[in-house]
């Protein structure tokens, strides 16, 4: 059994990694730490967790020192400190935040107002969306998990590109995540009568997910390609639903598309093609870690329309960032994710 910990287990993300690691055989979650209530049982906060895991809340180091595996889930610009401290005692960080994803400094410079304090640190860490970089994982010291929306993306995008079939400089991204996307922290945007019955895309063509969505994009293409990208809050609890355009290079028919889709993720248990006709939605996801995608093609102006939904708490963070743990310490992928989506 590996002890693992959680710093920020009181997050929204932190809250998920103790779900589903509550399930993992080869698991036992040994410590959760927080700043604000450290010393605070964390059925305190969160009554339905009494029971089922350590209940009391550590300060970081000490978290830290009693784990060999350590989960991230706190701001950006928090995780560089832990990262050092974990690569010191020789222990295996994910990072959930936004800390080791970007591999240009400039980038997270630019989006994130941030610098890395720490460079040595990040020639040490390895991105990774499973399903595209699993190769790169194993033995990795930080793991930089993938952002929300970047992973449903990401995932919608790699058989078309890596097929070169569409035409990456007209991609068009327009995203909806539900509103645990934003945290737990309180804001006017979030809160109840300002989110509820309402509808609205923010970050329009400025969100900071954009330069994450490029270097994918830009690393499967070979070249630097730029794209636009909308992201909107939904008034639900979970879920991304990631509709994206792009221009076709060559007329292709739903049943060529649908095959080379199928092709790429034959055998990727986390990535469901949906049959031809089907649309997909995030209500066949929630609480899973699958990523749907479904594809259609508009023959009058030769776009190919991808929709692509994940549960943004689940394969949008704590379920890929335990698929990426797995992949790290040599477990079968799937190891403690198998959760059937929630009907209702
Ligand atoms: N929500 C989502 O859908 C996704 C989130 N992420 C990323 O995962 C991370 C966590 O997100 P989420 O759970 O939503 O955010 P929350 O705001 O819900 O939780 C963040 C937690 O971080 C802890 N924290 C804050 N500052 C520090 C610090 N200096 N040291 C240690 N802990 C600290 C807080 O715990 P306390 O108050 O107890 O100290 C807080 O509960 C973020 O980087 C986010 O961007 C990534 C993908 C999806
Ligand atoms: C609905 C909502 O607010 N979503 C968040 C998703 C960000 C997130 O979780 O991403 P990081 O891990 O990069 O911080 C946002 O748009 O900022």
């Amino acid at each position: 059994m590996i002890d693992v910990g959680i710093i920020g287990a009181t997050g929204y993300a932190g809250v998920e990694l103790i779900r589903i690691l509550h399930g993992h055989p080869q698991v036992h979650i040994r410590a959760l730490g927080s700043v604000s209530f450290e010393g605070q049982d964390i059925s305190d906060i969160y009554p339905s967790l009494a029971g089922i895991c350590p209940q009391k809340l550590l300060a970081t180091d000490e978290v830290i020192d009693a784990c060999q595996v350590i989960f991230a889930s706190v701001p950006h610009g928090v995780s560089e400190e832990i990262g050092r401290k974990c690569v010191d005692q020789d222990k295996l960080l994910i990072d959930l935040g936004a800390d080791f994803r970007l591999t240009d400094p400039e980038d997270y410079k630019e989006w994130y107002k941030l610098e890395y304090k720490d460079p040595e640190l990040h020639k040490q860490s390895v991105y990774s969306i499973p399903e595209l970089h699993r190769e790169k994982v194993k033995g990795a010291k930080i793991i930089g998990n993938p952002g929300c929306y970047p992973t449903s993306i990401a995932l919608g995008l790699f058989p078309a590109l890596k097929a070169c079939v569409i035409d990456p400089d007209t991609i068009v991204i327009d995203s909806k995540s539900g509103v645990t996307g934003a945290g737990r922290g309180l804001s006017q945007t979030s809160h109840y009568p300002d989110c509820n019955e309402a509808f609205s895309p923010y970050k329009i063509a400025s969100h900071r997910h954009t330069p994450e969505i490029e270097q994918t994009i830009s690393q499967i293409v070979g070249r630097d390609v730029l794209i636009t990208f909308v992201p909107h809050l939904l008034p639900v609890n979970r879920g991304i639903v990631s509709t994206i355009y792009s221009k076709l290079k060559t007329p292709l028919s739903p049943k060529e598309v649908h095959e080379l889709y199928a092709h790429t993720y034959q055998g990727e248990q986390f990535v469901r093609v949906m049959k031809e006709g089907q649309a997909a939605n995030l209500k066949n996801v929630r609480g899973s870690n699958y990523c749907d995608i479904s594809l259609h093609v508009d023959t009058r102006t030769n776009r190919l329309i991808v929709v692509s939904t994940i549960d943004n708490m689940v394969k949008g963070a704590a379920g890929q960032a335990i698929q990426n743990m797995n992949l790290a310490l040599g477990f079968p992928e799937d190891m403690g994710l198998h959760l059937a989506p929630l009907c209702f």
